[in-house]
């Protein structure tokens, strides 16, 4: 996916047939511990590996035959998360934005983002290895670095380096500001760093 547009829910389910939707979530929770007892952690968010080596979140298609986005994204999160994911309830409220691309696919991802407590978020990681979808088309739930080392490339500098699937890096990147989850010019210098090559 190219450069994209950032469209509300409304103006995405406005675009008619012939689109086909995805919805994705960013799941997250406060995390007050600190790595080597001095960086702080901040919060602990989740991404997921995929079958094609590329990172992601966990979601998907939505279906014809589901009643609404969010009951199309639930249904997703269950089949990659387990049942643990089936109380999260994502809800319109938690709609951050919608992209597409103008590629012949004509795609729409929306994006969600939940908070959870850290007890739930881990409960959800213990459950994730029992999901219908573990070691098949995700494996394995990842917890991005909301940190920057002390040499200015550890941690969501190197993060960002990796492969990301269709526009999830820009999602989380737009999320990670827009929730206050990481300053917005740390985003902007490890986004910068990653971009020119560790
Ligand atoms: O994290 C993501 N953010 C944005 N788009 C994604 C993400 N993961 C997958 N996609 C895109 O969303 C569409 C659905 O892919 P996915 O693999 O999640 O669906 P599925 O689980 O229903 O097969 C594909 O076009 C894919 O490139």
């Amino acid at each position: 996916m190219g450069e994209s547009r950032v469209l509300s829910r409304a103006e995405a389910l406005e675009l008619g047939p012939g689109w086909r939707h995805a919805c994705h979530a960013l799941l997250y929770a406060p995390c007050p511990g600190r790595l080597f007892g001095r960086v702080p952690l901040r919060h602990a968010v989740l991404m997921q590996m995929r079958f094609d080596g590329q990172l992601g979140f966990p979601g998907g298609f939505v279906d014809p035959r589901d009643s609404s986005l969010e009951a199309g994204l639930s249904r997703e999160l269950r089949e990659e998360l387990g049942s643990g994911a089936a109380p999260l309830s994502l809800a319109e409220g938690d709609h951050l934005g919608a992209r597409f691309a103008e590629t012949p696919q004509r795609l729409v991802a929306h994006f969600y983002a939940k908070r959870l407590s850290l007890e739930q978020l881990r409960a959800l990681e213990e459950g994730a290895t029992k999901a219908a979808d573990h070691g098949l088309e995700v494996l394995g739930l990842v917890r991005v670095p909301l940190y920057t080392l002390r040499d200015g490339v550890g941690g969501l500098p190197t993060f960002l380096s990796n492969s990301f699937v269709a526009s999830a890096r820009q999602q989380l990147l737009q999320a990670l500001g827009a929730l206050g989850l990481v300053p917005e010019a740390e985003l902007r210098r490890a986004d910068a760093v990653s971009r020119k090559g560790l």
